[in-house]
């Protein structure tokens, strides 16, 4: 089995802020098998962007070195491998109305991207940049390379800034919340579209989002997040289907897809500047029990290669508990 294309290990990032120390990713492992396709799920502040942003290289001022590794391509990016990584990365951003340059043509912005990182003379990056533009079946390539992002619809923006990921023939492609700018017809033909190049292109991905919708469209594995932690990883069929960590069941139980709870998990995700002690997510927690607020649970690893951060999940625990 060739390695993953991705292995983060122990990853730290905490940022110095005027509310004080923010400890934003706390030991947070997650693998990226080559060709793979992992989701990265939790809740709005959980640290699923500042994971992608850790991975590419582009924390925000304030944050501290991070520390673990962060293995691409078998070579650490924390330690010496970040400016060869840049390029072999593709990243899809979230919103494609500000992730443009209204000023530059499209073609332009991606010749760029090209001149940058790719090897090959400027006739061949265009033609290169015509085949990406018809594999993200963006509307007549030719005349698209001379418009301006203004000039597309936010669907044909979104291929656009797709095929920008692809540019330098990446081997792994990030992609945070890439639908969620997007009418419901729009986000499908590019769910769709990112489902077909996954497969042509042997594409290893790594996609963030909070719709478990979306996620099983996509995505094999899935990491759930909680308050910068790994609550649970797993296939997502598995994880979905027998969710083990409490917060897990209680993010599913409230999804506008299956409806079972529409109250929503009591409280709110901590602020980074006030982690709770222990299990993170113990203040929010039904089955919460006397160890949990002193020890945070380590990832246990369970059959079916899964993992789970709760010593009182699903299987460990009766029926009667979990509800
Ligand atoms: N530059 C920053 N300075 C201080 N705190 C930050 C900074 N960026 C993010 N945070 C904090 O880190 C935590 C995680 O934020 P992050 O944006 O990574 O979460 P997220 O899961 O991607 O959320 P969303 O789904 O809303 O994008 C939050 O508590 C956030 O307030």
């Amino acid at each position: 089995m060739s390695p993953p294309v991705l292995q983060v290990e122990g990853l730290v990032v905490r940022m110095r802020t005027e509310g004080g120390v923010a400890e934003i990713l706390d030991d947070v492992a997650i693998t990226v098998p080559r060709g793979g396709t992992v989701g990265v799920v939790g809740e709005s502040g959980c640290g699923k962007s500042t994971l992608l942003r850790a991975i590419l290289g582009i924390l925000p001022k304030g944050a501290e070195t991070p520390r673990g590794s962060i293995l691409f391509e078998g070579r650490d990016i924390l330690a010496d491998h970040a400016e060869s990584a840049r390029g072999r990365i593709g990243f899809v951003p979230q919103d494609p109305y500000l992730s443009l340059n209204p000023v530059f043509r499209a073609g332009d912005q991606i010749l760029e991207i090209m001149r940058r990182h790719a090897p090959g003379s400027r006739a061949d990056h265009r033609r290169r940049i015509l085949d990406l533009f018809r594999a993200v079946q963006l509307p007549d390539p030719e005349a698209a390379l001379r418009k301006f992002p203004h000039q597309f619809s936010g669907g044909q923006r979104q291929r656009l800034l797709i095929a920008a990921a692809l540019a330098c023939d990446p081997a792994l492609v990030v992609a945070d919340e890439p639908t969620t700018a997007l009418d419901v017809t729009t986000q499908r033909e590019i769910l769709a579209l990112l489902r077909g190049l996954v497969v042509e292109r042997g594409l290893s991905l790594l996609f963030v989002t909070h719709d478990f919708g979306v996620l099983a469209s996509v995505c094999a594995e899935v990491t759930v997040l909680y308050a910068g932690r790994v609550a649970e990883n797993g296939p997502t069929r598995a994880v979905l289907d027998t969710p083990q960590h409490p917060y897990t069941r209680m993010l599913l139980a409230c999804h506008p897809d299956r409806a079972t709870d529409l109250t929503g998990i009591p409280g709110t995700v901590p602020a980074a500047t006030a982690q709770p002690s222990g299990c993170r997510f113990h203040p929010r927690c039904p089955i919460i029990r006397s160890g949990c607020p002193v020890e945070p649970p380590p990832l246990e690893a369970l059959p079916g290669g899964r993992a789970v951060a709760c010593p009182w999940h699903a299987d460990a625990i009766p029926e009667a508990v979990h509800g």
